[in-house]
């Protein structure tokens, strides 16, 4: 790992004190990726920040979201940690920003995540920019080789398909995907549930359907049509070997998720989505996942915050999956 890649701080975790480690902050491990891993004997999460938001800035969006992994950090530490829990719940430390030099963070979180399936973990990004996810993706590739059928189910009020030009961003990295997969010969597997048609370009309705995309819209998450999105989506998982997550907290109604870089007041509320967050969980084909542009810049009350460790809770939770 290089310069960019710093050590997680254990100070960051607070809470209640038990004798039964009953909370999240007394489960935490530090992991340091610069080092050589020892193989893990279950399947163990790990935190992975990428603090970064230049992504973002590029974007013409409201910065800040480089301080997203340690604001939720800060808001995990209370959580309760209830039967079926993982043995633990390792911090892999950060990738932070240095010089705007967005492609070397990439490259730096790309690396991260390699190492870490290498020996076991699952990965749980946190951004930073949603640019974390073209760097999540290329790890998870690295490891797998291009042999596996690979998708990715993002939840999110973007498409996040732009074109990037010269210089990649928050809302380009499906799209950096999808050429990387033309040039290599591979299948593109993208789902990309909570879609707003007030905000995505039509250029981007068009790429998507160009590019296959399964897209379920946002106005479409009513609770009539769950049962039919959840067969949707299972469909779309069948032909894969692996599928990586990624939530873009911008999907949520800015009633829950004031504190992203793009706020979004039609978005959807949590439990409209649960449902098709489980199918994903509980595929037995997870491979990573990250909960992308936390940026506490913005957030009110710490609402956000609490929004992602949530999800960080029913996650670590979810049964079966660790
Ligand atoms: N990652 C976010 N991407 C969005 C931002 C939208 C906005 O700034 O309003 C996009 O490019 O479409
Ligand atoms: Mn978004
Ligand atoms: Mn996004």
């Amino acid at each position: 790992m290089n310069a960019l890649y710093h050590l997680c701080e254990p100070a960051l975790y607070t809470g209640r004190e038990s004798t039964s480690r009953a909370y999240l902050h007394e489960n935490v491990r530090a992991l340091d990726l610069r080092g050589s891993l020892a193989r893990t004997e279950e399947r163990i999460p790990a935190l992975f920040g990428y603090a970064c938001d230049e992504g973002v800035r590029r974007n013409l969006g409201r910065p800040g979201a480089a301080e997203g992994p340690r604001a939720l950090r800060k808001g995990l530490g209370k959580y309760p940690w209830q039967v079926g829990a993982p043995g633990h719940l390792a911090d892999a430390g950060d990738i932070r920003l240095e010089d705007d030099n967005l492609e070397g963070a990439q490259a730096a979180y790309a690396e991260g995540v390699s190492k870490l399936l290498e020996v076991g973990y699952l990965p749980m990004g946190i951004g930073g920019g949603h640019d974390i996810a073209f760097a999540h993706y290329k790890g998870i590739r690295n490891h797998l080789g291009p042999g596996k059928h690979l998708g990715i189910v993002n939840f999110d009020a973007h498409f996040d398909l732009r074109s990037p030009g010269d210089a990649p961003h928050s809302g380009s990295p499906f799209f950096q995907v999808a050429r990387t997969c033309q040039q290599e010969g591979l299948d593109f597997h993208y789902a990309c549930i909570g879609v707003r048609r007030d905000a995505n370009p039509q250029v981007l309705w068009d790429r998507a359907r160009e590019f296959s995309v399964c897209t379920i819209e946002r106005e479409s998450l009513t609770p009539d049509q769950l049962s039919g999105h959840c067969r949707t989506l299972r469909k779309f998982l069948k032909p894969l070997d692996a599928v990586y997550l990624t939530i873009d907290l911008d999907g949520f109604s800015s009633a829950y998720a004031p504190g992203v870089s793009a706020a979004s007041p039609m978005g959807y509320a949590p439990m409209e989505i649960a449902p098709l967050l489980d199918v994903v969980l509980n595929s037995g084909k997870l491979i990573g996942l990250d909960i992308a542009e936390l940026n506490p810049a913005h957030d009110q009350d710490g609402q956000t915050v609490a929004l992602a460790g949530s999800l960080v809770h029913r996650i670590l939770h979810f049964p079966g999956l660790f």
